[in-house]
């Protein structure tokens, strides 16, 4: 039976690609895989999903790895093995507010697709502030007046220029992860052994 790897769909999905391909690995399946969600290559079955929903196919022992960002590690906390940091998907969790505009003296209220992570980064400080959940566009919460500032990834820093937004805070530099079911890595030692050795020995890809 072949090892299987959930891999986030989306902006990860390219970067593990091409490091997979460095590494010497078959990828013509994944390049070529269309709308499909399983795909096998030599060696491996990979799953396409969401970096959540990659999160609880590992947890649940259908995948035996799977390739999340840091982040979504941070705010889920699955139970998962943590095994390691990937080269590729290096972002920082940054506060950003308005330019230009006053940090207010009273409550403050914080929009973030991440609420866990910033009731953490609050916590903290010692700061009790409220939540607004958003799903995207985090950016526009500060313009349109419906928070005082946001918890949000940050690469290039396009985002928050382009829409009149400055880091306040930076508290949390992240990339990719690979992630192990626990009783996997027991099991399948063998067989899960080679590829995460060259994971460990992989190179940065960009
Ligand atoms: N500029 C970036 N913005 C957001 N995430 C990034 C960025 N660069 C790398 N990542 C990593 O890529 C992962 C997947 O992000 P992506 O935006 O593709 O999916 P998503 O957050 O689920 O968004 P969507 O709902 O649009 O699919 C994130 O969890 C994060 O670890
Ligand atoms: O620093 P940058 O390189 O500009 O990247 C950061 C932006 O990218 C992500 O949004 P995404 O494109 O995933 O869209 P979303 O707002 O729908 O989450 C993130 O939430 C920031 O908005």
């Amino acid at each position: 039976m072949k090892p299987c790897i959930a891999l986030t769909k989306g902006r990860l999905e390219n970067q593990f690609i091409e490091f997979f391909q460095s590494l010497s690995y078959d990828v013509e399946p994944l390049i070529n895989k269309g709308r499909k969600l399983r795909v096998e290559t030599d060696e491996f079955q990979f799953v396409f999903a969401k970096g959540v929903d990659v999160t609880t196919y590992v947890e649940h022992g259908i995948a035996d790895l799977g390739i999340v960002g840091e982040d979504i590690l941070a705010e889920f906390q699955p139970d998962v093995y943590n095994l390691l940091p990937l080269p590729f998907g290096n972002c920082r969790m940054a506060l950003a507010t308005e330019k230009g505009k006053d940090w207010p003296a009273r409550k403050r209220r914080i929009a973030s697709k991440y609420p866990n992570i910033t009731k953490e980064f609050f916590r903290k400080k010692g700061e009790s502030v409220d939540i607004v959940k958003l799903e995207g566009s985090v950016e526009l919460a500060p313009i349109l007046g419906l928070a005082d500032g946001i918890v949000d990834i940050v690469e290039t820093g396009n985002t928050l220029k382009e829409n009149g937004l400055v880091v306040k805070e930076e508290f949390f530099e992240f990339s990719a992860r690979c992630i192990a079911n626990r009783s996997s890595l027991k099991i399948k030692r063998d067989l899960l052994a080679p590829v995460i050795k060259s994971f460990q020995k992989g190179e940065v890809v960009r």
